[in-house]
């Protein structure tokens, strides 16, 4: 069922080359679960199935490359709609310039190492021809339209983008980049994440478009092309590549902070039209960033503020994460995923209480804790439980164990939050006397959720073979936290906003540990957590007060420079930004869907 049919007319933009009666339907149908989603070693045995094309083929799919099947052109040359004759399946037909142009040998092993890259959020590569000096690549059609058109080229008939839609996108393309970035080895640079690029289907899922064509660049020395390129991706490439030192996948989550900033703001990256200060998107919101009570000015006028307050400012956090000058500064993209799918779940944001273990490295939990979810939960495990699991991850807290300093931050940062919890919970515990099997149950299920992602979140750098979550998986858990901590509860929420003041001096100190360099250490922070967890022990006092003193000199010696994001005030954004109307009761969201259906 398409829910916005305001945006299916844009089904037949190309009618003269479209031969078939329901171009869309298979095409819909394949929608693999993002657990099956393979690493290319898994797949580096089996044949890809990867055709090849003569340009007759190409030549009769696109009516010989007609002005009607043209459906853009973008820096590596023109795309064609097309028909392929032997199955009817649509296709995009990309016809790369012919300057820069490769030999067919290393073209064929460019194009082979790209079709083992699968993933529902990627296009996915049929083919390709490499007849005489013709360079051509075959992708499967995506009906609809790009992010960037939805964005910017809408019809006064179509109705604007709504906040969970924008977010879904968001948490998809984030799937598609995490993919690359994590779940194939090598790791895959994009270098080319724009809204033009992020394709959306009839229901808006998203796929991404032109990643891994970098080979398809001439040398330095072409101009023509190189500054066709610049300007197409000028707003969007990282700092780092502007100054010329090395791309990484930190530049891609630049440029994924780029668009989502888009999504939020309903602004171009670049927009030349606008006054001559607002006309770079990132350097508008900057300013803005440090001041969270000026985030509803933000949102796109589209949205008429139907949004809630805390889902704007995590989103906001998560994308001034993201657009962090100093690449090591900015989040991995697996944690921007993890925080998106709870935003892309409900207007409401993420919820009050996110196990710290959802995510790999703490600091996205902690941003997302001072902008309105007011405590991150700890790993921790009952008590009599914790040999047999203890024994699961003793293997990683050995190799790790010459990395006492922070493992003490992380049994201090699981004691305090936990004290905290303590605290928020304590008016409750008569109430929970009376549940003790339930809560059993409900702790045990936790325990089991939290072990898969602690799991996921242990591997080491991409490429990692061990135990990792898949994309699908941690949305499932995502799912089942939200509903495990009452996402969608309005009167726990109030409780733990009511007790953030509290929180947010606990994680003060929390905030100045993450601001070190933080990135080699992600994966074995999260593995101290938990053993910091399994460790804990009341009669530790003594220690504690030792560890705490360890602690300060290490946060004082601490070198890293506090991120605009973290350095206003101590205050709860949550109760500060009243300004903001919370006007999005999820009935409110329903009705608007099923308007559109
Ligand atoms: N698989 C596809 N299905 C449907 N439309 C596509 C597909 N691939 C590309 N397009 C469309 O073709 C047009 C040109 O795409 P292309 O990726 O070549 O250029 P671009 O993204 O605008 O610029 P650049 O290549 O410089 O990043 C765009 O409008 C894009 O939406």
């Amino acid at each position: 069922m398409n829910c916005f049919p305001c945006f299916s007319s844009k089904r037949n933009r190309n009618p003269p080359c479209n031969n078939e009666t329901n171009e869309h339907d298979d095409h819909n149908d394949f929608r693999p679960p993002v657990a099956a989603t393979k690493r290319i070693e898994e797949i580096e045995t089996e044949q890809t199935p990867l055709k090849t094309f003569n340009f007759r083929e190409l030549a009769m799919a696109t009516k010989n490359f007609r002005q009607e099947c043209l459906i853009g052109e973008g820096g590596y040359g023109r795309v064609y709609k097309g028909t392929l004759q032997s199955t009817g399946q649509l296709v995009a037909v990309k016809q790369l310039d012919r300057h820069g142009l490769q030999g067919t040998k290393e073209f064929q092993t460019q194009v082979l190492s790209l079709a083992k890259l699968e993933h529902p959020n990627l296009v996915k590569l049929i083919g390709y021809c490499a007849d005489g000096d013709q360079r051509l690549l075959v992708f499967e059609y995506v009906t609809g339209s790009s992010l960037q058109d939805h964005l910017y080229e809408q019809k006064q008939s179509q109705k604007p983008m709504d906040w969970i839609t924008r977010m879904k996108i968001a948490f998809g393309a984030a799937e598609g980049l995490d993919y690359l970035h994590d779940k194939v080895n090598p790791p895959v640079i994009y270098r080319d994440l724009k809204a033009s690029n992020i394709l959306l289907d009839d229901e808006f899922f998203p796929r991404l478009c032109d990643f891994g064509l970098h080979f398809l660049s001439p040398g330095a020395g072409d101009s023509l092309f190189l500054s066709s390129r610049v300007m197409d991706t000028y707003g969007y490439s990282a700092p780092e590549y502007t100054r010329g030192d090395e791309v990484t996948i930190k530049s891609d989550v630049y440029s994924f902070g780029v668009v989502l900033l888009e999504l939020i703001t309903g602004r171009r990256a670049v927009d030349t039209t606008k006054p001559n200060d607002e006309q770079n998107l990132v350097a508008w919101a900057q300013p803005i960033f440090k001041d969270p009570t000026r985030y509803p000015d933000m949102a796109d006028p589209l949205l008429k503020k139907r949004f809630s307050e805390r889902g704007l400012n995590q989103a906001v956090a998560i994308t001034s994460m993201c657009l962090q000058e100093e690449p090591t500064a900015r989040p991995l993209i697996s944690d921007v995923m993890v925080a998106l799918s709870f935003l892309s779940m409900s207007t409401e944001g993420v919820p009050a209480a996110v196990p710290a273990a959802s995510f790999r490295d703490k600091s996205m939990s902690i941003a997302l804790s001072r902008h309105g979810s007011c405590s991150v939960v700890p790993f921790s495990l009952p008590r009599k439980e914790e040999d047999d699991d203890a024994s699961s991850v003793s293997s990683e807290s050995e190799s790790e164990s010459e990395d006492e300093d922070e493992g003490e931050d992380e049994e201090e940062e699981s004691r305090s939050v936990k004290k905290q919890e303590e605290e928020t919970n304590g008016n409750d515990s008569d109430d929970e006397s009376d549940s003790d099997s339930e809560k059993g149950q409900e702790e045990e299920e936790e325990r089991s959720q939290l072990e898969k992602a602690a799991s996921s979140s242990s591997s080491d750098s991409a490429g990692s073979e061990r135990g990792r979550m898949s994309t699908g998986e941690t949305n499932a858990t995502a799912q089942s936290l939200k509903i495990k901590y009452g996402y969608s509860s309005e009167e726990e929420d109030n409780e733990r906003l009511s007790s953030c003041k509290s929180n947010e001096e606990s994680l003060l100190s929390l905030r100045i540990d993450s601001e070190k360099n933080h990135d080699d250490d992600s994966s074995k922070n999260t593995s101290m957590r938990i053993n910091s967890s399994l460790a804990h022990d009341d009669d530790d006092d003594e220690e504690e007060e030792e560890n705490h003193e360890t602690r300060l000199e290490h946060i004082h010696s601490s070198k890293s420079e506090v991120q605009s994001v973290y350095s206003d005030d101590d205050t709860c954004e949550g109760s500060g930004d009243s300004s903001l109307r919370r006007t999005e009761p999820e009935e409110e969201e329903d009705h608007d869907s099923s308007d559109q259906d």
